[in-house]
């Protein structure tokens, strides 16, 4: 569940309808920059596990910094781009395996929100499925837990890694939802079938008149599937 308040008010109001057992909170930038560290323990004394989604992408030293220090808060999923290269996940992963309960350490691969034409935009040449599986090579060869990708690519990242990298799938629209301004979208059904680990959602519940019932409808959505 990915929790995109601009406020944390709004944040804990819902987390305060929500059983930890049915979900894991997913805190970004928005969020983060508002509620900061604070805001992310109060998420986990309430029983969340939390996937701090900061997507780190810097110079080697500066990523491993703050995936140590994301460690140290307790978080349970953190994650860094891919593009951010070998010496930069080696990093990161070294920093977080020094720490007391290392969080998994996944990386982004393509954002959701891109399509072949605005990939290509950014000087990449081939196709998302080849810079998926390319930038998900280099995660695994760094010794990653697994990778953020969308699940239109799950099915070839099992068949080409197997079943061990995790894949954490945003981007997931329940049948008849808007796609707002994500791309390459999947319903939670066919993520799970295609081989996802964790799917990530946000404005098909944040948005909806009854988020609390969107999410359990994704739930049941998932249980019969499963
Ligand atoms: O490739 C990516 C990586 C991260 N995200 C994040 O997931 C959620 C999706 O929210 P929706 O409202 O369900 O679209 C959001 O927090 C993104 O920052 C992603 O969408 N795609």
């Amino acid at each position: 569940m990915a929790l995109d308040y601009s406020e944390p008010a709004q944040a804990l109001t819902f987390l305060g309808q929500l059983d930890p057992g049915s979900c894991r909170v997913k805190i970004g930038k928005e969020l983060f920059c508002v509620g900061g560290p604070d805001l992310v323990r109060r998420c986990i004394d309430s029983g969340f596990d939390v996937f701090l989604d900061l997507k780190y992408h810097d110079i080697p030293n500066t990523v491993a910094g703050a995936c140590r220090a994301a460690a140290r808060l307790g978080v349970w999923m953190v994650d860094v781009h891919a593009c951010g290269g070998r010496r930069m996940m080696d990093a990161a992963r070294d920093a977080i395996q020094g720490t007391p309960r290392p969080p998994l350490l996944t990386a982004v691969t393509v954002l959701t929100s891109h399509d072949q034409q605005s990939l290509a935009e950014t000087g990449v040449v081939g196709s998302i499925d080849e810079q998926v599986e390319r930038l998900t090579g280099l995660a695994v060869a760094s010794g990653l837990d697994g990778v953020v990708c969308s699940a239109r690519e799950a099915a070839l990242l099992r068949e080409r890694f197997g079943s061990v990298p995790v894949l954490v799938t945003p981007g997931i629209r329940p049948s008849g939802s808007s796609a707002d301004d994500q791309t390459r979208i999947v319903t939670p059904a066919e993520a799970l079938a295609a081989g996802a680990n964790h799917l990530v959602v946000g404005r098909p519940i944040t948005r909806a008149a009854d988020p609390k019932s969107a999410l359990a409808a994704i739930v049941a959505e998932l249980q019969s599937a499963a």
